[in-house]
């Protein structure tokens, strides 16, 4: 997992690392990251013309990176210009620049020069980037990298202007930033490498995490065993999917394929009558649940708290089923149960609020988070949900007592102790209807897998272990996105078609 830091706290840690090693051996520390990261931009797409780099470079220390990085690739033999965008430079880099050869011009001056440029570095503002600074307009189809943020992208927010320089890159310095994840910066930053620089921030807690690929590879492998190749079935995990309507008898079918797929051990299906014969012919795996049984399977987990005799393991609640109906006796029963559970779509409208023993998580977009918070009594504006979405998840994690997993480009996942999980690894393919009922079917597996939760029998799994879960989910789910994407348009139904190669990937 990658920590994620405030401003304020990487600029105290940055206070500290100048005072032991000097600003200026930093900056040029900074300034090798970035101009090795242009050598390989360069690399991977040789054009026919020398490779020509153009920094844009800002008043401050952003700027000066800008100018160290130019003056190295320039002493490489790569041939450079500085634009200069405002009426400051940072004086000890413009002169190294210009010591190196390079050629420092006013922006005005040198602006059609762009048109030319195999790669623009941005280095306009940084993590001194107010809003409302003026920025440039680049030719269409330019090769952006950004200098430790992208020029008009708020580094503490994740808002950004309309006219923000869009990166293909992004080297930052010191530590992952908040702002380069949440609300806009996905979609602007590119990929974004760390240059640590050596920064110790050993003694600072970070606001967040950041689960990536290889963070979620090593949570899922942390409780697997060479003993699982020897479970049967049950001992694998039965994954109870109480879904679909006859407003709504899609849904379900998709979260059940979606499980199916993943390799649940069982899959028991609880929908309405006119639905179970749909659900018999596309998913013939799985195999129905009544209310009866439902009785008899938490019945069963509560004889066996401790032990391995439970019938079902998890719980998937909500895709499909009609918001309008309250929840059965039996539904009802599941939901003060201490089995783990995944609650979607309009399960949400119907999951209590207040304490509750079972260990389970919310997933909803931003508009169900707005509605579940409504219900709980909380008023909250879909823009203000937009400005900081872990404050208003946090809010229903403790509301429902709850992970919450909200939705969207970037995931969030918030326990109501606050902690939480950020996952980026995603595809915009993926907001296409249904999507999010294959999230939930690869979350209902996830938890059902008792290698997976690391318990034994029905011991609660912790809301921690929740979290990881989740947010493992939608690194899946993001990858299949991506997966996807690669070879024609997105739904549902091609999702979860991939998903067996995808969980393969993953280790299953
Ligand atoms: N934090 C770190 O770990 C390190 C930071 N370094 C660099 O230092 C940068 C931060 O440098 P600075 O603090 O000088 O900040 P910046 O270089 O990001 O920008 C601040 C400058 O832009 C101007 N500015 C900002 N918003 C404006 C607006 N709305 N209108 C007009 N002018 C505006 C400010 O007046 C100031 O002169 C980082 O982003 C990074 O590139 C590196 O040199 C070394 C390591
Ligand atoms: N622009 C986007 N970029 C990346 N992922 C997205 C984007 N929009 C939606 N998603 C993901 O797609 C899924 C959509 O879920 P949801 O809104 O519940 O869809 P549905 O109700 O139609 O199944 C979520 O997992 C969400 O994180």
């Amino acid at each position: 997992m990658i920590p994620v830091y405030s401003v304020a706290q990487i600029r105290a840690v940055e206070a500290q690392e100048i005072s032991k090693r000097g600003e200026a051996s930093l900056m040029k520390q900074a300034a090798a990251e970035l101009a090795s990261t242009a050598a390989t931009m360069l690399a991977e797409k040789p054009g026919t013309e020398p490779a020509f780099v153009i920094a844009l470079i800002g008043p401050g220390n952003n700027g000066g990176d800008g100018l160290y990085a130019l003056a190295q690739l320039q002493e490489q033999g790569i041939s450079t210009l500085a634009l200069q965008f405002g009426d400051q430079v940072h004086a000890e880099a413009a002169t190294a620049y210009q010591s190196a050869g390079g050629t420092l011009t006013d922006y005005s001056d040198g602006q059609s020069e762009l048109a030319n440029a195999s790669l623009v570095i941005d280095a306009l503002y940084g993590l001194g980037y107010r809003t409302g600074s003026p920025l440039p307009t680049l030719p269409a189809h330019s090769r952006v990298l950004a200098c430790d943020v992208p020029s008009g992208l708020h580094p503490d927010t994740g808002v950004a202007e309309d006219n923000v320089l869009r990166a293909e890159r992004t080297v930052t310095f010191g530590a992952m930033k908040s702002g380069l994840l949440t609300v806009d910066a996905p979609l602007v930053t590119g990929e974004i490498t760390i240059a640590g620089l050596g920064f110790d921030f050993s003694a600072v807690a970070p606001e967040t995490q950041l689960v990536d690929e290889a963070a979620a590879q090593e949570l899922l492998d942390e409780h697997r065993s060479w003993r699982d190749a020897g479970r049967h079935k049950y001992q694998r995990g039965v994954l109870g999917l109480i879904a679909g309507s006859d407003l709504y008898p899609g849904a379900a079918q998709l979260t059940a394929k979606a499980a199916v797929n993943c390799g649940v051990g069982l899959l028991r299906t609880h929908v309405p009558d006119s639905v179970r014969p749909l659900v018999a012919v596309s998913v013939p795996e799985s195999v129905p649940l009544d209310d009866q049984q439902i009785k008899e399977a938490l019945s069963s987990s509560r004889r066996h708290l401790h032990g391995k005799g439970a019938k079902i393991s998890a719980w998937a609640i909500g895709p499909g089923l009609d918001g309008r109906t309250p929840p059965t006796g039996a539904i009802a029963e599941v939901f003060a149960s201490r089995q783990p559970a995944v609650i979607d779509a309009s399960g949400l409208e119907v999951v209590p609020t207040g304490p509750s023993e079972q260990p389970r998580v919310l997933t909803p977009h931003a508009k169900e988070l707005r509605m579940l918070l409504g219900r709980a009594g909380v008023k909250v504006t879909p823009d203000e949900i937009a400005q900081d979405p872990i404050r208003w998840t946090r809010w229903a994690a403790l509301a429902y007592n709850a992970v919450v997993l909200l939705k969207g480009p970037t995931s969030y996942i918030v326990a109501p102790n606050g902690s939480s999980l950020v996952v980026t690894h995603s595809s915009p393919q993926l907001a296409t209807a249904g999507s999010g009922d294959v999230l939930t079917g690869i979350l209902g597996y996830l938890l059902s897998d008792g290698s997976l939760t690391g318990t034994q029998g029905m011991r609660t799994v912790p809301n921690r272990r929740i979290m990881e879960l989740s947010a493992c989910a939608a690194i899946i789910h993001g990858h299949l996105g991506r997966v996807t994407a690669q070879d024609g348009t997105v739904s549902a139904s091609r999702l979860i078609d991939n998903l067996p190669k995808v969980m393969k990937h993953f280790g299953f």
